[in-house]
Parts: C-alpha cells; sequence; structure tokens
C-alpha cells in the first residue's frame, strides 16, 4: 500500500501518469493521464483498434507500460502481484476454461481469490441460476454458445466483485435479456462500492452503469 495513506477506502482507484506503451513496431497509447477514484464508473469508448483492450490488459497487469507510472488501488502498476489481488478483468472472449464445466469455472475463479468460503455457502449456484445457467451448470464450457459464455463470465465478475473491475465489451454477443442483465449486475457491482471500467461501443447501455464516459483516440484519452 502507498505510504502516507490511510487505507483503500481513502485512495483513488486509479491514477495514470504519463502512460506510454509501445506494441512491436506500433505507439498504442501515447501519454494517457487518468484518474480514477474509488467507486466511480467509467465508460471507455474508442473506434475498433483505438486501444481499449490494450489499456484494460496494461491495468491488468498483462502488459507493462513502456514509459510512464501507474497506480492501481494504491500499488504500482509494475507490482503484478499486488495489482492482480485487487482487480478482475473480464476479456472479450470471456476467458474461460474451455475444458472446465460453468460450476467448476466459477468455483476456480473463487479459490484463486481465497474465496474458498464462497464456494461451500452455494454461491456459485446462486451465481448461475442468476445468469439463467443453472441448466448448463455441469456442462462443459467449449460446449456453450457465446451468449452463454459471456454470461458465465459476468457470473464470475459479479461473484468475484475484486474492487477494480475491468469489463471488456460486455454487450458483444448477448441478446436483450441478456443485455439488461449486464445492467442489472455491473449496477450491483457498482453499489457495492466496486470501481468500475467499461470498454465498449454501447456508450448510451454503458453510461447507465459507468457515467463519467472518456474517449480513447490516437493513443490519448479524451472526454467523449
Ligand atoms: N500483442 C500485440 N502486438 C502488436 N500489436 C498489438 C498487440 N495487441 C494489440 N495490438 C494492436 O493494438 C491496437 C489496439 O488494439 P486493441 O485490441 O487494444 O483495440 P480496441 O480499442 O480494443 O479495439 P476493438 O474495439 O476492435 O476491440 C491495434 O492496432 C492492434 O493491432
Amino acid at each position: 500500500m502507498a505510504e502516507g495513506l490511510a487505507g483503500p477506502a481513502a485512495l483513488p482507484a486509479l491514477q495514470l501518469r504519463d502512460l506510454w506503451l509501445r506494441l512491436g513496431r506500433e505507439v498504442i497509447l501515447r501519454g494517457v493521464n487518468l484518474d480514477v477514484m474509488a467507486g466511480e464508473g467509467l465508460t471507455l469508448l474508442g473506434e475498433n483498434g483505438a486501444g481499449k483492450t490494450t489499456l484494460l490488459r496494461l491495468l491488468a497487469s498483462g502488459l507493462r507500460p513502456t514509459r510512464g507510472e501507474g497506480r492501481v488501488m494504491g500499488y504500482d502498476l509494475r507490482d503484478s502481484r499486488a495489482v492482480r489481488e485487487h482487480i478482475h478483468l473480464m476479456p472479450v472472449d470471456a476467458g474461460l476454461y474451455p475444458d472446465l464445466s460453468c460450476t467448476e469455472n466459477l468455483e476456480f475463479a473463487l479459490k484463486m481469490h481465497g474465496q474458498t468460503g464462497a464456494v461451500q455457502t452455494g454461491a456459485v449456484a446462486a451465481a448461475l441460476r442468476r445468469v439463467t445457467l443453472e441448466a448448463a451448470a455441469s456442462r462443459r464450457v467449449r460446449f456453450l454458445s457465446a451468449g452463454m459464455r459471456k454470461r458465465l463470465a459476468l457470473a464470475r465478475a459479479h461473484l468475484l466483485a475484486r474492487p477494480l473491475t475491468l469489463i471488456d465489451e460486455p454487450f458483444a454477443n448477448l441478446d436483450t435479456a441478456g443485455r439488461a442483465l449486464v445492467l442489472e449486475l455491473l449496477g450491483e457491482l457498482r453499489a457495492g462500492g466496486v470501481t468500475l471500467i467499461v470498454a465498449a461501443h454501447e456508450p448510451e447501455l454503458a453510461r447507465q452503469v459507468a457515467p463519467r464516459a472518456l474517449r480513447l483516440a490516437a493513443g490519448v484519452l479524451h472526454e467523449a
């Protein structure tokens, strides 16, 4: 934790200062500055290829900045272990284990975050019911449709409720009921104090749960 501060509640969730990222020959981020307060909801907009997914991966400690500074829940962005304890990234392809069942995927995620108590209390079954996947509980993820995978990934994000939750394109592949479910579950995360960053191409939907919107263009964040 950052020295001299009272605790996580007193911290901004995210602070980025002049962050640059080069991947191969391409410069994806060109001096990104961002402050997100704990509990805030931020929608990240930008055209295809603007760098939204890359920025989320960097925040999740999956990529290292080429230059610049970043703090996530008070921890240096380069301290991947500490950062990963506080965040969850729901990637655009859902990021599930294809050979594990729905139940096993959720149980594994809980165990990875030391939330073994939740496994015993029936939280997994309840989470699957919430996203109407109870009938598919024992089915392996590789046999699920794209929308069902999205629902399962959403159930996982809701169950883990990490202090900083990053959601990449939550509305893709979902039917009308699925989109409403996204709004409901992400809204509950926010109400519980989770800081939410949502990358989306549907600003009118995303802003319902993450009202502040910024647009990534030419490697820089602008007010949307
Ligand atoms: N591993 C990599 N190596 C080199 N370039 C990469 C790599 N990953 C992504 N890129 C490039 O980074 C740029 C940003 O991609 P990114 O997926 O972050 O965009 P995005 O804003 O999420 O787009 P979309 O809306 O289409 O999902 C693209 O030009 C992409 O080709």
